[in-house]
């Protein structure tokens, strides 16, 4: 950090299980991609080309190598495998992991129904070669399935082989995980958190105002993803108290009791009642 500051809370550091902060990269540049890695590199932990944006990307193999150069592990969406699986050329999406040297990857069925143990075949299969990052969720709105579908699914999706579940929210964070208001469906994250351990979860997170949630459910380490590039350095601080929203969230009992907090800065946790 530049400056030193006590009562920061402590940050897992690289290359992390819990803390991470996925971005999508929805279509930048390489020269806007240089520019994101050369202010937030450190900050960033993996790299989402969003849904089937890598098909019409041109110099895509450029712009990988800029990630890697960076030390930066990039998959492509997971409406992207839906798109080989919906047209039954699963094999050759196994060629383009291979084509670009993928060593990540999403299974999603965000898009289309795909029977689960099939879902979690694909998981297995896929595995051997990549990490998995499995989605769980709708895009959808009006196809709400209750928490205990979700934890189901999540853990058959771990046991399968997958490295991370993602929750689906969608880049604008407005179905799965969220209302269509983007407020978040507070009684399904809580019975998920209670049975399928932190770090093995990214919350899909893309407003300020859900990220605020998650850290302040998880605490500082918790993994969040859609983030935008724009996002990731506001969202930095916020995981370390240094905004307004979690102001209050990591200072000791006896700064608190010096200064009264703005409400807006309480450092009240969110529980399971809410
Ligand atoms: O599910 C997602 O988060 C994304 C982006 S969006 O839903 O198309 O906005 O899809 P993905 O295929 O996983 O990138």
């Amino acid at each position: 950090m530049n400056y030193n500051l006590s009562q920061v809370p402590k940050r897992t550091g690289k290359p992390r299980e819990s803390g991470l902060t996925m971005v999508m990269d929805k279509g930048l540049s390489i020269r806007e991609v240089e520019d994101m890695l050369s202010i937030a590199a450190p900050h960033i932990d993996i790299v989402k080309l969003g849904w089937a944006t890598s098909f019409v990307t041109p110099n895509l193999k450029d712009k990988l190598k800029v990630y890697k150069d960076a030390g930066i592990p990039v998959y492509f969406g997971g409406t992207l495998f839906e798109a080989f699986v919906v047209r039954d050329q699963f094999e050759d999406y196994l060629k383009v992991l291979d084509q670009y040297d993928l060593e990540y990857c999403e299974v999603s069925d965000g898009s289309i129904e795909i029977p689960h143990d099939e879902k979690c075949a694909y998981i297995t299969r896929l595995a051997t070669r990549a990490k998995v990052l499995s989605e769980v969720g709708s895009k959808d709105a009006e196809k709400i399935f209750a928490p205990y579908k979700w934890i189901e699914m999540m853990q058959a999706e771990l046991n399968a082989g997958a490295w991370k579940v993602i929750g689906e929210a969608r880049e604008g964070g407005n179905v799965g995980l969220f209302r269509s208001s983007g407020e978040v469906r507070q009684g399904l994250v809580d019975e998920i958190i209670h049975a399928i351990p932190a770090e093995k979860i990214i919350w899909e997170a893309p407003q300020k105002s859900q990220q605020v949630y998650f850290v302040k459910l998880v605490g500082p380490n918790v993994n969040v993803g859609n983030i935008a590039p724009n996002e990731v350095i506001p969202l930095e601080t916020i995981r370390l108290g240094l905004r307004g929203d979690t102001f209050g969230n990591f200072l000791t009992e006896k700064a608190k009791k010096r200064f009264k907090l703005g409400k807006y800065s309480s450092d009240r946790r969110i529980t399971q009642d809410e």
